[in-house]
């Protein structure tokens, strides 16, 4: 080993062991701070935001912005798990986009708890079975995700998180190449997702829809002749290689979900509020409610309709607006709201995802 590597290598154990000294310190102060809170929320997504964005805004380089909230992401994850170890339920099963975003937003320390639907993820929560859920809202070829709308609505938790995940979609097989191949698993959102590379570069193969891409990925590891496409958590969890990486056709691709709680969070400083109303059914009804948020500047970054159970022709209206229900403008317009829709519910406000 040269004299320069030598050294080098030295200097990295000397800064590790600083590292481990400082993040050790951390770890004291953070279950310190558990010992204050005594039991009540644990978890407060607004103040991890706040870090986060902080050491993003702070890092000198080299490490990308990303790299280093990923790195402290798992530090508080870690911390938290010292306060008080999560459980996370999440739309299963095990190696599903779900389950990622989940790990992305909540790090690895929780117990991470599989459900095999959207409203199963809300009733471990509601029944206190699970502390906070993550469910799919919508995504940006697909759109919305009606069940957890609907739930949302129906429902008496609150959103306290969003995450947003880039969905790569993997070819995966058994086998070392695409020739033995004689069909395609997958769930038919992602065979719509990867048509176009689909049609291009096995278009003579069967597409099979199944109910989950983890499930493709597990059907995928039982037979060599078959493939799955799947997220790289499925590929990695049954040991597939991955035969063709990213074949999504929309490179931009991306689904949002939600976080949910028996509370929602405190304001961070950049934040959202999901709301849903109800109009009543005249001309004009929607611009006389959505007009208080003009005139306040509160922003609206998504509105959507969607048919009421209660009737036909009826609607209910899901939004978003940016900032905390408790900023002055956003509760000016909220309260202006709630005299002119005929049924308004604040489903919560939460930190904009900071990763
Ligand atoms: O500041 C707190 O309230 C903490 O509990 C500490 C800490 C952290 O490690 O920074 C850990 C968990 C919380 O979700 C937020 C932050």
């Amino acid at each position: 080993m040269s004299d320069e590597l030598l050294k080098l290598r030295n200097e990295i154990d000397r800064l590790d062991e600083e590292i481990l000294a400082r993040l050790s310190e951390r770890a004291r102060c953070a279950q310190r701070v558990g010992e204050i809170k005594r039991g009540v929320m644990y978890y407060r997504p607004e103040r991890e935001a706040q870090v986060l964005r902080r050491l993003a805004e702070l890092n000198p380089g080299p490490l990308s912005p990303d790299a280093v909230k990923t790195i402290f992401r798992e530090v508080m994850s870690a911390c938290l798990g010292l306060e008080q170890p999560l459980r996370v339920a999440y739309l299963g099963p095990a190696g599903t986009f779900s389950e990622s975003a989940s790990r992305k937003h909540f790090g690895s320390a929780p117990n991470f708890m599989a459900m095999a639907a959207i409203d199963d993820v809300f009733r471990a929560v509601e029944a206190g079975n699970a502390d906070y859920g993550v469910v799919p809202v919508e995504n940006s070829t697909e759109g919305a995700v009606g069940g957890t709308l609907d739930l949302l609505l129906a429902n008496p938790l609150k959103v306290c998180g969003e995450v947003r995940l880039r969905i790569h979609q993997q070819l995966m097989s058994r086998a070392d190449g695409i020739g033995a191949a004689r069909r395609v698993y997958s769930h038919a959102q992602s065979l719509a997702q990867c048509h176009e590379w689909l049609n291009r570069n096995l278009p003579h193969l069967p597409r099979i829809p199944v109910a989950s891409n983890a499930e493709a990925a597990r059907m995928a590891s039982e037979d060599p002749e078959s493939c799955a496409i799947a997220g790289e958590a499925a590929a990695q969890l049954y040991g597939l290689n991955i035969l063709a990486p990213n074949i999504e056709d929309d490179p931009n691709n991306t689904t949002r979900f939600l976080v949910i709680a028996d509370h929602d969070a405190g304001p961070s400083g950049q934040d959202r509020t999901s709301l849903v109303f109800s109009a009543p059914n005249r001309p004009g009804a929607i611009h006389g409610l959505l007009e208080p948020m003009a005139r306040h500047g509160v922003d609206m970054t998504k509105l959507q309709s969607r048919p009421a159970r209660s009737g036909l022709w009826e609607y209910v209206f899901y939004a978003d607006i940016n900032g905390h229900r408790d900023d002055p403008e956003v509760a000016a317009a909220l309260a202006e709201l709630n005299d002119r829709a005929a049924f308004v519910k604040v489903i919560g406000s939460y930190p904009v995802a900071a990763i």
